[in-house]
């Protein structure tokens, strides 16, 4: 089967990369750069320096490739940053995801998994968050990825189009090959490590007046390689129906706990300051997959925090410069 990874350059869709071509599939990868690297796509899979704003591009790359099912991982991605620039989110995550989609019907592609966001849930009603639970989008970014999913819905009932829309929560973690290299880097784990190898003097806490037992926001921590695992098992059951699941271990970790856990498995103190408060997190974001677990054998392998991260720092350890060393 031909699979098209848009942002296969980046964090997560490296990963997804890697771990199709080991399992036999055709891969060609769709990226600007603007955050991936192309030392990052794995040999065996084609390469398309190419920008999903620019019809034309995404046309050509889907009209030679005439994969089977796209992953569409492109976006922009970053919570704090739609906050502060809003359009980067309602306009080109929304206008990317068209593009991709109208050349996708034009070529007869009649597949697509979506990465889809926790950020759909800024105020559940239940902990852990099931499928069923109410759309509060946190932000313009979580906003932009549930509009992208109402696309899905209606171009499945007016065009046959699968889909499955995977709402990941923090994806977290490296293989051996691929791990997170972000410029500049924002997120939490790669941040607390780049404090272990010395290359930042501390890490800041987000807020510590949420309502969790130690004030500090509390996420839900997966590792890529069984959130690819849970796309490959996405994808060949799509012919039985469309799909939409929340990805996640089940199981919550404060910022305070994760920087612990950093320190036991890192021997470095990891300083840490509170900060305010970052613009569009809520407090808690737990996982309930259990739908994705019954109806598909979804079995991820890493269920603590410590064996996530300890992946992380191998990598870390490893390419201290990330991609550029
Ligand atoms: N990292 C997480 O915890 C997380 C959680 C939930 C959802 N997601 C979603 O998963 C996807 C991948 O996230 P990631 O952490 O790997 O991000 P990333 O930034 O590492 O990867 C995104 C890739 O898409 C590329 N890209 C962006 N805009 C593009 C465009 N217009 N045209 C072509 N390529 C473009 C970037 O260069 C980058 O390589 C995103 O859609 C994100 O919203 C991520
Ligand atoms: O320097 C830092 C960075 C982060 N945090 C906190 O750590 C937690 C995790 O933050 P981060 O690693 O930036 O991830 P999120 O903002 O939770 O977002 C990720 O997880 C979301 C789903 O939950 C995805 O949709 C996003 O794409 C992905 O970036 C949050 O509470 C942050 O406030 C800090 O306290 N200090």
């Amino acid at each position: 089967m031909k699979v098209l990874v848009t942002g296969g350059a980046g964090y997560i869709g490296s990963v997804a990369t890697e771990i199709l071509l080991r399992e036999g599939y055709d891969v060609l990868v769709f990226d600007n750069l603007q955050q991936g690297h192309k030392e990052a796509v794995s040999e065996g899979a084609s390469f398309i320096e190419g920008d999903l704003s620019q019809y034309e591009q995404i046309e050509a790359a889907i009209a030679g490739f005439k994969p089977d099912a796209v992953m569409h991982f492109a976006a922009n991605s970053l919570v704090g940053e739609s906050m502060q620039e809003p359009f980067l989110y309602l306009n080109d995550n929304v206008v990317n995801a068209l593009n991709l989609l109208k050349a996708m019907e034009a070529h007869g592609v009649g597949k697509i998994i979506l990465s889809s966001t926790a950020n759909l849930f800024a105020d559940p009603l239940k902990m852990p968050i099931e499928e069923d639970e109410r759309i509060i989008p946190g932000s313009p970014y979580g906003e932009s990825k549930g509009i992208i999913e109402r696309f899905l819905h209606w171009l499945s009932i007016t065009k046959g189009l699968k889909f499955a829309c995977l709402r990941y929560f923090n994806a977290a973690g490296a293989t051996e090959l691929h791990g997170e290299d972000h410029d500049p880097e924002l997120h939490l784990i790669p941040i607390i490590l780049q404090v272990a190898l010395g290359q930042r003097e501390k890490v800041f806490m987000f807020g510590d007046d949420y309502d969790t037992p130690d004030g500090t926001c509390i996420r839900d921590y997966i590792h890529i390689e069984d959130l690819i695992s849970a796309h490959i098992l996405a994808l060949e059951s799509l012919d039985a129906g469309n799909r939409t699941y929340n990805l996640g271990n089940g199981k919550g970790f404060s910022v305070k706990e994760v920087i612990e856990a950093a320190r036991k498995i890192t021997g470095h103190p990891i300083p840490a300051d509170i900060a305010p408060r970052r613009a569009g997190d809520p407090a808690t974001l737990v996982a309930g997959s259990d739908k994705i677990k019954s109806e598909l054998g979804w079995n991820p392998k890493f269920t603590d925090i410590e064996s996530i991260i300890e992946t992380a720092w191998k990598w870390h350890s490893a390419h201290p410069d990330g991609y550029g060393g």
